[in-house]
């Protein structure tokens, strides 16, 4: 993937579906307290980069978003400046304020799956959390539970982290506070998305300081996506099993079909995605946006 040539931007970093670029001032020289978050239309599915990618997918996450900062902004202050943003990434990018980032990701899970799911059934706890027997793949925990992991350089896995290093990284105060912040986010979002027909499992948000040392937490990012957390349809909900995913389930049932051909043990590429399953994809990211915002995308 190579980067966006913005007038007035310089490219500082990509991840799989999201860039970084840093203003550049009339002097040449980057400006120091900001940043543009830009959302690719790409996805991933499977630790795998589709191909093509999803028309408008950047565009939806970016103004669902932008409306969850909004829904959580008596809870928490956001990094958000701005939405004047270069043409090109018009709709689909966000000028923030340049935070220091704590080095952790502040995880929190309303349902029991996946990692979590494995922690629980090793040792009857997430995160130090002791949890009710008989839980089983998409139980509804009793209340969020939060379970920070690291943030592993590029190319290794995020690793859970105790609340002991928590604090030992953050200090008990910002641990503590860091910890009630991102359930509450959670649970805030589950209030409005299960009204809504979407649940949401669980959910990783991040979390920045001024570098003048000035205020609180605020709240960075993107927020309650279904790149940044697990969407669930409501109706479908049925503990026992994994549960389908809101957005990516057209792309698992078809790279799993053998309609794919795709051998996903094989350890190649998975092909490209057909037009169908590309259409239906972006339909269920913008499903998404206007049942939760109730806004026509
Ligand atoms: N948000 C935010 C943020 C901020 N407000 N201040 C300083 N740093 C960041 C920051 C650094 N990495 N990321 C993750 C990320 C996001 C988007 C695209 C990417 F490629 C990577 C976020």
């Amino acid at each position: 993937m190579s980067a966006l040539d913005l007038p007035g931007y310089t490219h500082v970093y990509s991840g799989k579906v999201r860039d970084l670029y840093a203003p550049v001032g009339a002097d040449g020289e980057v400006v120091p307290d900001r940043l543009l978050l830009v959302a690719s239309n790409r996805l991933s599915a499977y630790d795998w980069m589709m191909s093509p990618e999803i028309p408008d997918k950047g565009a939806v996450l970016t103004r669902l978003s932008l409306w969850w900062f909004d829904q959580l902004s008596d809870l928490v202050p956001n990094h958000v400046v701005s939405t004047d943003v270069p043409e090109a990434v018009g709709g689909r990018a966000v000028l923030v304020r340049k935070l220091e980032m704590l080095k952790v990701e502040a995880i929190a899970r309303a349902y029991l799956t996946g990692g979590g799911l494995e922690e629980y059934r090793e040792k009857g706890s997430v995160s130090g959390v002791v949890l009710p027997d008989g839980l089983v793949d998409g139980s509804k925990l009793p209340e969020p539970v939060f379970t920070p992991t690291t943030k592993a350089p590029v190319g290794e896995h995020d690793l859970p982290m105790s609340p002991a290093e928590v604090e030992a990284e953050l200090g008990a105060d910002v641990a503590a506070e860091v910890s009630r912040l991102t359930r509450a986010i959670l649970a805030r979002g589950n209030e409005i998305a299960a009204q809504r027909g979407i649940l949401i499992a669980d959910t990783k948000v991040e979390f920045g300081v001024s570098p003048d040392g000035s205020g609180g937490l605020v709240l960075a990012d993107e927020v309650l996506t279904p790149d940044s957390s697990r969407f669930w349809p409501a109706e479908l909900w049925e503990p026992g099993h994994p549960q389908p995913s809101y957005d990516k389930q057209f792309v698992r049932d078809w790279l799993t079909s053998t309609d794919s051909g795709w051998d996903r043990k094989a350890g190649g590429p998975p092909p490209e995605l057909p037009a169908h399953v590309v259409e239906q994809t972006r339909a269920k990211y913008v499903e998404a946006y206007e049942r939760l915002t109730g806004e026509t995308f």
